[in-house]
């Protein structure tokens, strides 16, 4: 029996999400939780001949939804529209985001948790505070997904060089928003980025920082993305429950976290940037975290982007760590 809730499953990722989710045998139950239209959108679902059975609740009933929950993916909360940045985002998600986590708590505390409600270089930092609050915060169970720039990355560069399949998967760390995507194009195969003039290379790291505004813009105020999102979150999700369910190994998929996740791992990069939160690839377990993988060497190139992101970052966590308190 694995319960998987999406909360704001009536949104622009939360029905395309939900629908790829239901095509997994993974999950028995896919509950769907929004304050608006989540039975609508619940009894169109449910009639799809897969294997997992659908709930929808509304407004009132997140409890009941959240119960016994798996694990819990959260893409409640509004997008942006043209010239907003994500941390403007902030002031009416961060309320969101912190409701839902204080519904986990109280449901679900063991429930992996997937956020993908912006900013999420600061909504995980709330999320992780309020489990904290209520002694039930597991850093190997709560993850932003920032699989949409690994995504991007991974498009962007085959349409650069068709040598590289857009399947491949290029590491991306840091956090999920502008100077705080750092991709590292310098791990990719056949010197990729040195075969690149420093423009071409500013110009595709620029495109993965910043492939969200190309989104936003061009939906001109309806939003921002939701079905490249939602094939990203079906895959970090799926990768995890495959992990977690079935015990399979050698799964990888880069994920804003708690550094205390693996401590070991984490210890030398947490000394050296004083950063508590951080994307990095992870390898799935059992329990979630299995490990995270140590940083690779990076380009001077390279570690000039993280130069920028890091200070950035550092305001983004410290945001959102302090949206809640958590007494001694
Ligand atoms: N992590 C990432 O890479 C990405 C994150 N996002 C973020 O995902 C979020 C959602 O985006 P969209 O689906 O496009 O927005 P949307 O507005 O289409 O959908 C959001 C849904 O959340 C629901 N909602 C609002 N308050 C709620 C609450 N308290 N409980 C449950 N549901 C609630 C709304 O009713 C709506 O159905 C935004 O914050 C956006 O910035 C978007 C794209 C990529
Ligand atoms: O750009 C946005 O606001 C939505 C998002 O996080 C993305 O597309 O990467």
């Amino acid at each position: 029996m694995h319960l998987v809730v999406i909360c704001g499953a009536a949104g622009g990722i939360g029905q395309p999400l939900s629908l790829l989710l239901k095509q997994s045998d993974l999950i028995s139950h896919l509950a769907l939780f929004d304050v608006v239209n989540a039975p609508g959108v619940a009894a169109d679902l449910s009639h799809i001949n897969t294997k997992s059975k659908v709930t929808g609740h509304g407004k009132e009933q997140m409890d009941e939804a959240l119960k016994g929950a798996h694990t819990v993916v959260i893409p409640a909360g509004v997008p942006r529209k043209p010239g907003m940045t994500r941390d403007d985002l902030f002031k009416i998600n961060a309320g969101i985001v912190r409701d839902l986590a204080e519904g986990v708590a109280r449901n679900c505390p063991n429930a992996f948790v997937l956020v993908i409600s912006n900013p999420v270089n600061s909504t995980v930092p709330i999320v992780c505070q309020v489990l904290k609050k209520h002694d039930v915060f597991n850093p190997s169970k709560v993850f932003g997904i920032s699989t949409l720039d690994v995504v991007r990355a991974s498009r962007f560069v085959s349409e650069i060089s068709p040598a590289i399949d857009p399947s491949t998967r290029i590491t991306v760390i840091g956090g999920h928003s502008g100077v705080t995507i750092v991709p590292l194009l310098s791990q990719l195969p056949n010197s990729f980025a040195d075969s690149l003039s420093r423009d071409q290379l500013d110009a595709l790291t620029h495109r993965i920082q910043y492939g969200g505004d190309e989104v936003v813009k061009a939906k001109d105020g309806a939003g921002s993305a939701t079905l490249s999102m939602a094939y990203a979150g079906a895959r970090f999700t799926l990768s995890l429950l495959q992990a977690t369910v079935t015990g399979k190994t050698g799964l990888i998929e880069s994920a804003y976290v708690h550094l205390d996740a693996d401590k070991k791992n984490t210890a030398a990069f947490r000394e050296k940037t004083g950063l508590e939160y951080f994307a990095l690839d992870v390898e799935f377990g059992k329990n979630g975290v299995g490990r995270i993988l140590e940083l690779p060497r990076v380009s001077i190139y390279e570690q000039a982007l993280l130069d920028v992101a890091i200070p950035e970052l550092k305001t983004n966590i410290a945001k959102g760590a302090s949206f809640i308190t958590v007494s001694a």
